[in-house]
């Protein structure tokens, strides 16, 4: 496998690069980001924090707006942003060419049905072919791995740790989609992808994954009471109650005012940062 590189610029003392390969598991093209800290070096291996992106993004929306790097910087952390989806040609997209479902909205699910089942491989990509990327290619501690995200890519992190114990050392999300299965992005997108069989869906969502018996050592989760999609699309509670009920220590914390935007995840950014780096250097 061929990593071309796409750019790289000095950052807080480290480097910020883009980077592009193909993809066995998308049959694509896929861009990433990578920010490694001033720490690398010297065969230092230091810990990863995925970020998995919402809907409409590419791996440069949190790149360009989601302020990690002086956090990265100070702790030590190398940061990997991946893209939302395949894309480019063949790759099949929502027929109305709306922008919750097809490209930029993969939902970090293996697709079942056709046509997107041969590209459409985004939970192959991030748990299996990126990860061997960054440890061939980057000064990365792959037993020291942490997984967050937004909205989309919130509900993809939370899914990929509870369906994957013991890989990530830690979870967080901001305003994630907490229930798929119960509002209409996730609808759409799990009977797009997995078919009408909703038995299938339950194992791509966080709050069924719970109440089915999964289990994360503890949650941190951030989420904006000014946030558009709250109500209809993320439901916080339904979340909240299965931690509950689970015994999973949730630390929901609704910021006032916040809405759904990359200026409230900018806000936040660095206690996440903090959180992942508590968990992934003492344990
Ligand atoms: N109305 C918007 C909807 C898209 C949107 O808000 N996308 C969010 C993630 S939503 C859940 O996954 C986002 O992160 N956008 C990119 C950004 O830089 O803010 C639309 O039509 O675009």
């Amino acid at each position: 496998m061929t990593l071309e590189t796409l750019s790289t610029s000095k950052s807080h003392g480290g480097v910020q690069g883009v980077y592009r390969h193909a993809s066995a598991a998308t049959g694509t093209d896929m861009t990433f980001s990578v920010f490694v800290p001033p720490q690398a070096g010297a065969g230092a291996k230091l810990p990863v924090v995925f970020y998995l992106s919402g809907l409409t993004c590419t791996h440069a929306n949190v790149t360009e707006k989601g302020e990690y790097r002086r956090a990265c910087a100070e702790l030590g952390l190398i940061f990997v942003a991946p893209d939302t989806s395949p894309r480019g040609e063949g790759v099949p997209d929502d027929p109305d060419g709306a922008y919750d479902f097809g490209l930029g909205a993969g939902f970090y699910v293996d697709a079942t049905v056709e046509p997107f089942a041969r590209h459409y491989r985004m939970a192959s990509y991030i748990l299996e072919e990126l990860p061997g990327i960054i440890e061939a290619n980057f000064p990365a501690d792959m037993g020291a791995q942490a997984i967050m995200g937004h909205s989309m890519g919130g509900h993809g992190a939370l899914t990929l740790a509870l369906a994957n114990p013991g890989r990530y050392r830690s979870v967080s999300a901001f305003a994630p989609i907490s229930s798929p299965i119960n509002c209409p992005w996730g609808v759409k997108a799990l009977g797009g992808y997995l078919g009408e069989d909703r038995a299938q869906w339950r194992r791509h969502d966080a709050t069924a994954l719970i109440e089915d018996g999964a289990r994360l050592d503890a949650l941190l989760v951030d989420q904006g009471d000014a946030d558009p999609f709250l109500a209809e699309q993320l439901k916080p509670e339904l979340l909240e109650k299965a931690c509950r009920a689970a015994g999973i220590p949730l630390a929901l914390r609704m910021q006032p005012g916040y809405d759904h935007s990359y200026y409230f995840i900018s806000t936040f950014m660095a206690d996440h940062l903090r959180w992942h780096a508590e968990r992934l250097r003492f344990r």
